[in-house]
């Protein structure tokens, strides 16, 4: 955003984010379930990894790329895989659920729904409507893990096909 041009990243991130190409035959697997899954093809899936040592964080952040907003090219879908269970904390957080207000901390985990890291627990959610405009709801954030470690995956499912993915 315009008002953090300038500022590090820090602030509103601390966790580190690894891509992953889909070169083995366990990852091929995670990708054929998440396909089964979203009814969505292969070829739209893009994997990240995510760790998290106390204390952490991910601000709130909305997975669509805000440059291209508008476009018909964009991130529809999280596939948001919880890979360990974390002490205390590291939950995420969509402080507007339920139509909520913006808020003015993206920090704050206090308000709309927390769902917190056990291992092997899945959720979805979607950034985009059907029209393609952002789902200005999807906002949500990665809460400071307090004690632990948190590590997580998730699939940014596309709407339309990433061109260096095979089917
Ligand atoms: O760690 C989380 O719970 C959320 C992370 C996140 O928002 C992201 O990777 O885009
Ligand atoms: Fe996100």
């Amino acid at each position: 955003m315009d008002q953090d041009v300038g500022k590090p990243d820090s602030n509103w991130r601390t966790s580190s984010t690894y891509f992953m190409p889909s070169d083995d035959a366990v990852l091929r697997r995670i990708d054929d379930r998440v396909s089964a899954l979203t009814l969505i093809k292969k070829t739209h899936q893009e994997l990240a990894h995510h760790d998290y040592f106390d204390p952490e964080m991910y601000a709130q952040n909305r997975d669509i790329q805000e440059m291209i907003k508008r476009g018909l090219f964009n991130r529809l879908a999280t596939v948001f895989f919880y890979l360990t269970d974390v002490e205390e904390g590291g939950e995420t957080n969509f402080p507007r659920a339920d139509g909520l207000p913006q808020p003015h901390d993206f920090g704050d985990c206090s308000r709309g729904i927390s769902v917190y890291p056990r291992r092997g627990r899945i959720i979805i959610f979607y950034s985009q409507h059907p029209s393609a405009e952002a789902d200005e709801y999807s906002l949500h954030g990665g809460c400071q893990v307090k004690r632990g470690v948190k590590w997580s995956a998730n699939k940014w499912i596309w709407n339309k096909p990433m061109d260096y993915i095979q089917e």
